[in-house]
């Protein structure tokens, strides 16, 4: 294949540049404990200066792989697939999702919003960013809202954030990881305070996993 056509399947999203994907717990959120496949997308442009993946960003390190192959791949693993990057919003989710549904598995993704959302999920964690906020139209198919909380003002944002969301969406604190010591005590005591949130950790973390 020719450099342009590889960049034509990949707009189409018919090939994505793959980071990594490992079988594991889902850390966080709703699902964590939960055993799943990751699917992890390289590209993002948003910029969080606290992400944990930053490798992920540019897009041109990983390797362009044909759908069918990362579908395959998985299938064989779990029958939960939760795709995550970097962005994976950043492309056409359409093929792949079609492609692990058409196998009878499960779609979760796990995202910033910052892109309008493609691709047919069973399970939508939205993790809105200052610095790129969500479009609008992805508010009303979060599943989950996913907020990280660096600083105290963290949950002012957090409160704008689940104000867009449905009714039935699920809402989360989660510590940045390097802020966790600092910021924990301030979480536990707004969901006291704020019933409707709940608290998240990257409990991957804490049991050395993937
Ligand atoms: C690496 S991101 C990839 C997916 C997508 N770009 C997003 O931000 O939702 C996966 C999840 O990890 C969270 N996350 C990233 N870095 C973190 C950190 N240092 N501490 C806590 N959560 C973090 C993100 O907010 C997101 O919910
Ligand atoms: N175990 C585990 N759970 C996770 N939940 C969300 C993750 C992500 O990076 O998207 C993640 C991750 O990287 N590992
Ligand atoms: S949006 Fe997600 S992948 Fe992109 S910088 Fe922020 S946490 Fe990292
Ligand atoms: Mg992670």
């Amino acid at each position: 294949m020719t450099k342009e056509e590889v960049l034509a399947l990949v707009d189409k999203g018919e090939m994505l540049p793959l980071m990594e994907e490992f079988y594991t717990i889902q850390g966080e959120g709703f699902y964590k404990g939960t055993a799943a496949y990751f699917i992890r997308v390289g590209g993002c442009d948003v910029g969080c200066h606290w992400c944990d993946v930053k490798e992920s960003w540019n897009a041109d390190l990983h390797p362009p792989t044909g759908i069918d192959k990362i579908v395959d791949n998985a299938a064989q693993y779990s029958q939960t697939i939760v795709v995550t990057g970097g962005e994976p919003l950043t492309w056409n989710m359409e093929p792949l999702t079609k492609a692990l549904k058409a196998k009878g598995l499960k779609t979760h993704i796990e995202t910033s919003g910052a892109y309008p959302l493609t691709g047919s999920w069973d399970w939508v964690c939205l993790s809105p960013k200052k610095v790129k906020l969500p479009v609008e139209g992805v508010y009303p198919h979060a599943n989950e809202l996913k907020m990280i909380v660096y600083n105290h003002h963290d949950f002012a944002f957090a409160e704008e954030q689940a104000a867009k969301v449905s009714d039935s969406c699920i809402l989360y604190l989660q510590p940045e990881w390097s802020r966790r010591d600092k910021m924990i005590p301030e979480i536990v005591d707004f969901v006291m305070k704020n019933p409707r949130w709940k608290v998240s950790l990257q409990t991957h973390k804490y049991l050395n996993i993937p």
